[in-house]
């Protein structure tokens, strides 16, 4: 779909990824919450997650996700984008529980859309992407790693990283649950996914949901050795493979896009589910404290 189209569909009346986040931030003083540095030479990108005090995904932070990503799309110079936390302890909370919790049924179709553009670019990113997890990776934070071609994780044992959501009382919806599916296998994802498990590093590597684990102040090094390992291989036949093995599952999405959109709605809605939700907020508050 052009882009003009995409931006039209998220938000009816936008002409583009910019008048989406423009109509998006149009009552909040403009902010970044996703810093790009490009080296050029090199033709690889890191994209820093700072979206204070947790890099949760909010609306406006996966719609800034998404103007960046189809930025350094178009840019032909740029073959691979890494991915981190501009401040290590959290890579990302995950999906925004404020844009889940207490707002009305057009924002979570509103909201449901947009993780699913940044889902659909980032499976279908034609550049190699690492993840670098310096932090906590639950839930959403989880799922946009396990996007990636190639996960490296700072051997910390505060940090964890799963699909936690059974936790929250709430359900991961398919399109979740293939991505694990393909990263980990059925087996271990049956167990990973209905009972929320969020792994340490040594036990994350050893499921399979990250491919190495480095001491915390190697993280960076070795998600660049590994850029290089993959940028190595010639891009159209990269690509073309990448494309191959994932195509199913987004065709899975594609299809059925504004029946999983209704199907959030209904669920997220459910007075159960908010009273879920508002506990949950709760006792990280209580936590805190
Ligand atoms: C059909 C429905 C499907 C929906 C699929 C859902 C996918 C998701 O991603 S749901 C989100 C799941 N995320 C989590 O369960 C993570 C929750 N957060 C944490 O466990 C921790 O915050 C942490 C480990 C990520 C970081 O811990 P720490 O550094 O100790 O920070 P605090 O816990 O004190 O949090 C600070 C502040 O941020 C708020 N917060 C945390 N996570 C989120 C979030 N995902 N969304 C919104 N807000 C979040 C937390 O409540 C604190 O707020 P204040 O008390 O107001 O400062």
């Amino acid at each position: 779909m052009a882009l003009a189209s995409r931006a039209r569909a998220l938000l009816p009346g936008a002409r583009s990824w910019g008048a989406v986040l423009a109509r998006v931030t149009a009552q909040r003083a403009m902010s970044h919450r996703v810093v790009v540095e490009t080296d050029a030479a090199a033709g690889v990108a890191v994209m820093k997650f700072r979206n204070p005090p947790v890099n949760s995904l909010s609306l406006e932070m996966v719609t800034e996700l998404v103007i960046n990503l189809e930025k350094l799309e178009n840019d032909k110079t740029v073959r691979g984008l890494i991915f981190t936390s501009e401040s290590p302890g959290v890579f990302s909370s995950g999906l925004n529980l404020l844009d889940m919790y207490g707002r009305n049924p057009a924002h979570y179709a509103e909201y449901w859309k947009a993780v699913q553009e940044l889902w659909l670019r980032l499976y279908q990113c034609p550049m190699v992407t690492v993840a670098t997890i310096n932090g906590a990776c639950p839930a959403g934070g989880c799922l946009i790693s396990m996007t990636c071609d190639y996960r490296v994780m700072a051997d910390n044992p505060k940090y964890t990283i799963g699909l936690n959501e059974t936790q929250l009382g709430i359900v991961a919806p398919f399109w979740f649950k293939d991505t694990l599916v393909n990263t980990i296998g059925y087996r271990a994802s049956e167990i990973s996914l209905q009972l929320g498990l969020l792994y340490p590093p040594a036990e994350a590597l050893r499921v399979g949901i990250v491919d190495k684990v480095v001491p915390e102040d190697q993280v960076h090094s070795a998600a660049l050795a590994v850029m290089a390992q993959w940028l190595a291989i010639p891009d159209h036949a990269r690509q073309l493979t990448k494309a191959m093995l994932r195509k199913p599952t987004v065709d899975n999405l594609v299809r059925q896009r504004d029946a999983d959109i209704q199907q959030f709605v209904s669920f997220i809605s459910r007075d159960s589910i908010q009273k879920g939700l508002q506990m949950y907020l709760q006792m990280l508050k209580q936590k805190k404290a």
